[in-house]
């Protein structure tokens, strides 16, 4: 089985998905951090580059290839469920997890940590607020069509990961 977590930027997908992966035994990939690896560079350096969509052709490749694997936690990045035909790959081949963060808190979150995002590293933390609710308004679309969602105000990633748990344990019985 593959799981995956999908969700805005700073929902907490990568963070929340080593532990996932930790708690069951299955190997943790992320997104980024695979496409990092395949070609030696980093996110922001792809982008300044290639822009955006030469970041998402590596995008929807790297999913691809690592859609074929098994009893793996795969953390998405927040973009990839809008482009190309993702979201349908995602859905029809993981047991998927929509982390869903209040506007707030996200942008609490990513205030301090906007440099590695260079969609939004550009912003004042005052922009970011605006920036992000008309950003989850465009994505939740795409991010409601996971099998299962997160919802997150406060709760920490043990909370977090008891919750996927939870709908885990459920889904083993059922099959
Ligand atoms: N449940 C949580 N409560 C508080 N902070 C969190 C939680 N989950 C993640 N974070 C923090 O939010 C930031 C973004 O997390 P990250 O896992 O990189 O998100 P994503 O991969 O979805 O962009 C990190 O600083 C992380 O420590
Ligand atoms: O939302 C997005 O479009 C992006 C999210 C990032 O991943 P995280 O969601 O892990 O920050 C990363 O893939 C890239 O900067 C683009
Ligand atoms: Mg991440």
């Amino acid at each position: 089985m593959i799981i995956s977590l999908i969700g805005y930027m700073g929902s907490g997908k990568t963070t929340t998905g080593k532990d996932l992966a930790k708690a069951i035994g299955y190997e943790f990939v992320d997104l980024d951090e695979f496409i990092e690896q395949k070609y030696q560079t980093k996110i922001p350096e792809i982008f300044a580059a290639e822009g955006e969509l030469g970041f998402r052709k590596k995008e929807r490749e790297a999913l691809h290839e690592i859609l074929t694997n098994t009893n793996i936690v795969l953390s998405l990045g927040g973009g990839t469920p809008v482009y190309y035909n993702n979201m349908e790959e995602i859905t029809k081949n993981s047991v998927s997890f929509f982390i869903r963060v209040q506007l707030p808190q996200l942008v609490k979150r990513l205030e301090n940590k906007k440099e590695t995002r260079p969609l939004i590293a550009h912003l004042t933390n005052d922009e970011l607020t605006e920036f992000v609710a008309k950003h989850l308004f465009e994505r939740n679309q795409y991010y409601e069509k996971a099998k299962y969602t997160i919802n997150v105000s406060n709760q920490s990633t043990l909370q977090v990961l008891d919750q996927i748990m939870n709908h885990l344990k459920a889904e083993k019985t059922r099959n």
